[in-house]
């Protein structure tokens, strides 16, 4: 049996978002969110589900924040709902919306964890789609003026930030496959908002260092990984494509200041080229302190003439699935980390989401989650693998602490560590909790 064993100073947490957990949707002044919009159009989420009442965490904070507590975390990862500071976008702040962050932050603290803030987790107010949204700079200019008002509202208090979480799912999977918020299909209007998430976290970031905010600040992309089915030089070309749309595309920018070329070419052939002003770059490409980093699930990849964006087939090879039918394949998770190290150095590295979607429901008040644990299992064992490798990881955030919106999959998907339900709103602690609050405690797990 071998012991997987963590460093003293790594820091263990869990991860939710504002839309997924905090329902309220309509109360103490929030304004509409994209997701408000696209859950309530027919046909967009999964049997109709919507954020309105989601987890109810906005009046069960202090419920939650004891959960996180007795879990043994370090760290909480959270988002800020943009549309309940400003409503409209830009403007005149909502100050109910202030203070709910102020009392949960003020729980996390009083408990002794640490808040790590995520500013954009895809609520984006509705009023600033009704402008064209992230395809129209003005929308950078708003983004920068919220981000300033909660460095300065909140500075001392949060000292871990991250502008933007996932930009792929908010720009190719939400504007170009379509199946998020707002869900249009688009590749040239997809890449250009890509570009601009990107201009709007490096523009957050300089203003974060030129307001001498205390703390530190990152974005937070995620990953997956493809193996090459052979050595043939095509599945492996085609696989660093599959890549590189999650990877080098938003990690070059910011680490190198420039897109990858042979991205850039790729897309040029299919009909897409970013706008790209003068500055963008240099304003992109601001140091940051530290990276989070999503991964859930890899896979083998084989070149296929014609086969989606990147002549790029997906083979089944018969591994595992989680109720979400995505592959376990914590290799990857290996990979992808080293593979970050070996493009872009030693930046220190925390990991914001990784975690399992399975369905079991409480039997006589538990839940016997053995495959979530298992998951844990393996990718954490994958993840030691990364750091003994030289990755500079620092924490783990496991996605998500409790069961939530689960986006377009509504709340049929259940990635929690602790069971929600939406009826009654009971929390329950699964197996995994305890399994995990273990480990947390430990530094280490026997596999
Ligand atoms: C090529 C075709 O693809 C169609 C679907 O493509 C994807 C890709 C990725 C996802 C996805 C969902 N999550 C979990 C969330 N991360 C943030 C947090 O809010 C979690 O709820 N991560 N990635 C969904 C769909």
């Amino acid at each position: 049996m071998a012991i997987i064993q963590f460093p003293k100073d790594f820091k263990w947490g869990a991860a939710t978002a504002s839309y997924q957990i905090e329902g309220a949707t309509n109360e103490d002044g929030r304004g509409v969110s994209i997701w408000d919009t696209f859950s309530k159009t027919p046909g967009k989420v999964h049997n109709g589900d919507t954020g309105d009442v989601a987890c109810d965490s906005y009046h069960r904070y202090e419920e939650d924040v004891k959960l996180i507590h007795d879990l043994g975390a370090d760290v909480y990862r959270f988002s800020v709902a943009w549309p309940r500071i400003f409503p409209n976008g830009t403007g005149e702040v909502n100050q109910k919306g202030v203070d709910y962050y102020h009392k949960l932050v003020d729980s996390l603290l009083e408990k002794g964890i640490e808040p790590m803030c995520t500013l954009y987790h895809w609520d984006l107010p509705q009023a600033l789609q009704d402008k064209g949204g992230w395809d129209n700079r003005e929308t950078i200019e708003a983004f920068v003026q919220y981000a300033d008002f909660m460095f300065k509202e909140f500075d001392g208090k949060i000292k871990k930030w991250i502008t933007v979480n996932e930009p792929w799912c908010s720009s190719f999977l939400s504007n170009y496959i379509g199946e998020h918020a707002p869900g249009n299909q688009n590749l040239q209007l997809a890449t250009d908002i890509a570009h601009h998430l990107l201009v709007a976290h490096g523009r957050a970031v300089k203003q974060f260092r030129d307001s001498n905010i205390e703390g530190e600040i990152g974005y937070a992309p995620n990953v997956t990984w493809f193996e090459p089915y052979s050595t043939k030089q095509q599945d492996i070309e085609a696989c660093n494509r599959g890549n590189a749309w999650n990877l080098e595309w938003f990690f070059d920018p910011v680490f190198k200041g420039s897109y990858p070329s042979f991205m850039v070419d790729w897309f040029k052939e299919k009909g897409a080229t970013p706008t790209i002003l003068d500055g963008d770059l240099e304003i992109i490409s601001q140091p940051i302190d530290f990276l989070g980093i999503n991964y859930y699930t890899g896979n083998v990849g084989r070149y296929k003439e014609n086969e989606g964006l990147f002549d790029l087939e997906n083979i089944d090879m018969g591994y595992d699935k989680t109720d979400i039918d995505w592959f376990i394949y914590p290799e990857g998770f290996y990979k992808v980390l080293v593979k970050i190290k070996d493009l872009y150095g030693n930046v220190p590295i925390y990991i914001t989401e990784n975690g399992a979607c399975y369905n079991e429901e409480p039997e006589n008040g538990e839940v016997a989650d053995h495959k979530r644990i298992d998951y844990l299992k393996t990718h954490l064992t994958a993840l030691k693998r990364s750091m003994d490798s030289g990755v500079n990881v620092k924490g783990f955030l496991y996605w998500s602490l409790m069961d939530n919106f689960e986006w377009a999959l509504g709340y049929s998907m259940r990635f929690g560590i602790v069971h929600v339900n939406y009826e009654t709103l009971e929390r329950t602690k699964k197996d995994s909790y305890h399994w995990f609050g273990e480990t947390i405690q430990n530094g280490e797990f026997t596999l």
